[in-house]
């Protein structure tokens, strides 16, 4: 079980045209076994908070804390030691797989960064993690292009689960997906997250999507944390217009409520 915590954290770009400020002093908490959605609009910043906590946008202030200690990520030792608690699952699986490898090796590779496993615990362990994203073993063998997109995303979960990490952050992860594969995706994320006790920072700009996996919310835009509340209050007591233009946007939500 891992707990993140990201204290006033603000994260600039150095674009082209001069800095970037993406995150504007966010806090947040991921209680550990718990997951937070964070929810904005492209561009509100939540993709440069998520590669900040591992170390691949530059934190310009503020202190990013994994189990209560705080995270800093300059070499690749430390983002390897990172990476045995916090995995990161990214929109694109098919740019976040090596596509000359068969899922066998994508799995066996991750799941022997830290552990030794001989030929039989490689072959249960690939076997394991295909069963727990809900994947047909037989597919163990294939590569990349010879799987559905949808296929392509549970083993990239597959994956990030294979060092057996406590925090999950899932950016955009059905984004890029079927319409009509969303739903089963975002089940089986729920699922796993509660079967295993993983702590989750889930990211998206679809607040039902959003709001179905996560037991908290955070709203952001431009850069900041508009409000936070338990998933149910957000949905039945918006306080912030911003989450509520959001609300009203989704028609079938609004039929739910
Ligand atoms: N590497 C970068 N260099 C310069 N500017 C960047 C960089 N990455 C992001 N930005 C800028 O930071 C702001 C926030 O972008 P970010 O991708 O974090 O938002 P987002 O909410 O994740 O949006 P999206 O869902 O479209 O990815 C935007 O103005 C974006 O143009």
């Amino acid at each position: 079980m891992t707990d993140l915590r990201l204290r006033d954290l603000t994260v600039r770009h150095h674009g082209p045209r001069g800095p970037v400020t993406a995150v504007d002093g966010v806090s947040l908490d991921v209680p550990s076994g718990s997951t937070l959605g964070l929810v904005g609009e492209s561009g509100s910043g939540k993709s440069s908070l998520a590669r900040a906590v591992v170390g691949l946008a530059p934190v310009h202030a503020g202190r990013v804390l994994v189990d209560g200690r705080e995270v800093r990520v300059r070499t690749v030792r430390d983002r390897r030691r990172l990476g045995r608690l916090v995995q990161v699952v990214l929109q694109d699986p098919d740019t976040a797989l090596d596509p000359r490898m068969t899922v066998r090796q994508t799995l066996v590779e991750a799941a022997t960064v830290f552990d030794r496993l001989d030929r039989t615990g490689r072959a249960e362990r690939v076997t394991g993690l295909l069963g727990l994203v809900g994947l047909d073993p037989r597919l163990a063998d294939r590569l990349p292009r010879q799987l559905s997109g949808g296929q392509r995303q549970r083993v990239a979960i597959a994956r990030a689960l294979a060092v057996g990490p406590g925090l999950l952050i899932a950016d955009e992860i059905t984004s890029a997906l079927d319409v009509s594969v969303q739903a089963s995706v975002l089940n089986t994320i729920r699922d796993l997250q509660r079967r295993l006790g993983l702590s989750m920072l889930f990211i998206g700009h679809n607040l039902p999507a959003v709001c179905h996996v996560s037991d908290a919310v955070a709203v952001m835009r431009h850069g900041r944390i508009v409000e936070t509340a338990a998933t149910e209050t957000l949905l039945r007591n918006p306080r912030h217009r911003y989450t509520r233009a959001l609300l009203d946007s989704v028609p079938r939500l609004r039929g739910q409520r």
